[in-house]
């Protein structure tokens, strides 16, 4: 890794090691053909498009940024906990090496709810893609910074292909205009920058003036009580992601609820 590298250089090599040794073990065309025979993914818009903010709860056991947040045991548990507040969708960090996830919790997590789930992963070759939708994936995470626009334009068509929604993720003016050549359905401004892992709470307002009116806006990383979502929902987000705040909390339910209930005042989408 040159000295220069960012964290998530150093994320990516990872996980192209990790997914070169899973391909050893099954390779490309057995992963094909189990993302076709897998149930058809769930539609994620519809829950993403209503009069109260749509929360996506994060599964997610420990970050680069901050290290161990919490001991998971029972990722299924604590999604259908998520659902029963009213999430509109589960998030599950797959990647294993600073995160701590893995296919086995997105696999425990898809049977244990009925909202869509999203593959929260650096996504970065096709096997990724197949595997995603053979774990039963609904959505992945398109994070523009870690993509050429070329393999952004191919992964976002890829993921229609296989019946997924793309959460296009962006964090500046820069990278806003490489994402929306893509035309993406569902956009996220995530407030960490992936480089830095700074927080930017304030990415959210500067970028949403150029997000199309159909295109669903979501705000992610750095939530910590309903007041923020709140914000990110007066500043146009139909949707929040959080993480840390709710697998800290002591009942998720409630705290995905406080989230949920908050009306978005969108009348476009
Ligand atoms: O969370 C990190 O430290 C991180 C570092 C480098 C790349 C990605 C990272 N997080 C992925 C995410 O986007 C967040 O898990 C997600 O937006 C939720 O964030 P939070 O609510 O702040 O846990």
């Amino acid at each position: 890794m040159p000295a220069n590298a960012t964290v998530l250089d150093s994320i990516i090599a990872g996980v192209r090691d990790d997914v070169a040794r899973r391909e050893d073990r099954m390779p490309l065309r057995e992963v094909v053909a189990a993302a076709a025979a897998a149930p058809p993914a769930r539609p994620v818009l519809p829950r993403l498009t209503r009069s109260t903010l749509g929360v996506i709860a994060e599964v997610k056991r420990s970050s680069p940024s901050k290290g161990a947040l919490a001991e998971i045991t029972d990722p299924g548990s604590l999604a259908a906990a998520y659902q029963e507040g009213g999430a509109a969708a589960i998030s599950v960090l797959t990647e294993q090496r600073r995160f701590g996830g893995s296919l086995a919790d997105l696999d425990a997590v898809r049977a244990a709810v009925e909202v869509p789930v999203l593959r929260k992963d650096f996504m970065v070759c096709d096997y990724q893609f197949h595997e995603a939708r053979a774990h039963g994936a609904d959505l992945v995470l398109l994070i523009v910074a870690a993509l050429t626009d070329d393999e952004l334009r191919r992964f976002h068509d890829l993921t229609h292909e296989l019946g997924m929604t793309a959460l296009v993720e962006v964090h500046d003016e820069a990278e806003i205009d490489r994402a929306l050549a893509v035309a993406p359905r569902l956009l996220g401004v995530n407030a960490r920058n992936l480089k830095t892992l700074d927080i930017d709470a304030d990415a959210f307002a500067r970028l949403v003036n150029q997000v199309p009116d159909d295109v669903v806006a979501v705000a992610e990383s750095g939530i910590a009580v309903p007041a923020d979502a709140q914000r990110y929902a007066r500043e146009g987000a139909r949707a929040v992601l959080v993480g840390e705040a709710l697998v800290k909390d002591g009942d998720p339910r409630a705290a995905v609820a406080a989230m949920a209930e908050i009306p978005t005042g969108a009348t476009h989408v």
